[in-house]
């Protein structure tokens, strides 16, 4: 499996190997030996999916505070993404910088959001279908989230806020400069 950092220590992308024939291929997308080889000691507790039916549908940017904050790797079954994480890590040289990596079903990308850092995507195609695995159950009285098109952060999400899809949670999100980091 190949691992790729990025800008932000800590966020990094991974491409596991893809085995092709004629009916198409095969792929381990996620296996703990290779993970933990690849430096990534992280113990995953819980599945999620979300199905986003529409081009433009944005949700996030969302985190779990402590003691509830989750490591999540992020994958796409169908469609496409660009999929941000924003670094919140209180004294980070990177705080309040992003990166924005495109997953599809088809490239097979990866991305891990460390606790930390808030997360989000925008639908690049219609009836995409996002897997991510994570490292602490969903706390709702932990959930926290910042507006994704704040010029603050300056997240190139390629939709405005007219036309973007969103969650009625997510068209009320505070502006990071609002926030008071609880990632010490
Ligand atoms: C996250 C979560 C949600 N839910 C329930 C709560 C709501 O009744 C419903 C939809 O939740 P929400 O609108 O928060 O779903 P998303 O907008 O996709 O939120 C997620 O989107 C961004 C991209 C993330 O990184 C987070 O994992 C998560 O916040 O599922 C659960 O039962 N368990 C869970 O772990």
């Amino acid at each position: 499996m190949e691992v790729t950092p990025t800008d932000l220590d800590g966020v990094v992308i991974l491409n596991p190997r893809r085995f092709g024939d004629s009916r198409g291929w095969f792929t381990e997308s996620w296996n703990e030996a290779r993970m933990r080889e690849a430096g990534l000691d992280l113990d995953f507790i819980q599945d999620n999916q979300s199905f986003s039916a529409d081009i433009g549908t944005v949700r996030g940017l969302h985190f779990q505070t402590p003691p509830a904050a989750q490591d999540k790797l992020v994958r796409v079954l169908a469609g496409a993404i660009l999929d941000v994480a924003v670094d919140l890590r209180a004294g980070s040289p990177t705080y309040g910088r992003h990166v924005a990596v495109e997953l599809s079903a088809g490239n097979g990308l990866q991305l891990l959001v460390p606790k930390g850092f808030a997360h989000g995507f925008v639908t690049r195609e219609a009836n995409t279908m996002v897997f991510y695995k994570v490292t602490a159950a969903y706390a709702p009285d932990c959930d926290a989230g910042l507006a994704f098109d704040d010029p603050d952060l300056g997240i190139d999400w390629g939709v405005s806020r007219e036309r973007a899809i969103l969650s009625d949670k997510d068209r009320v999100l505070p502006r990071f400069a609002a926030l008071e980091t609880p990632f010490r």
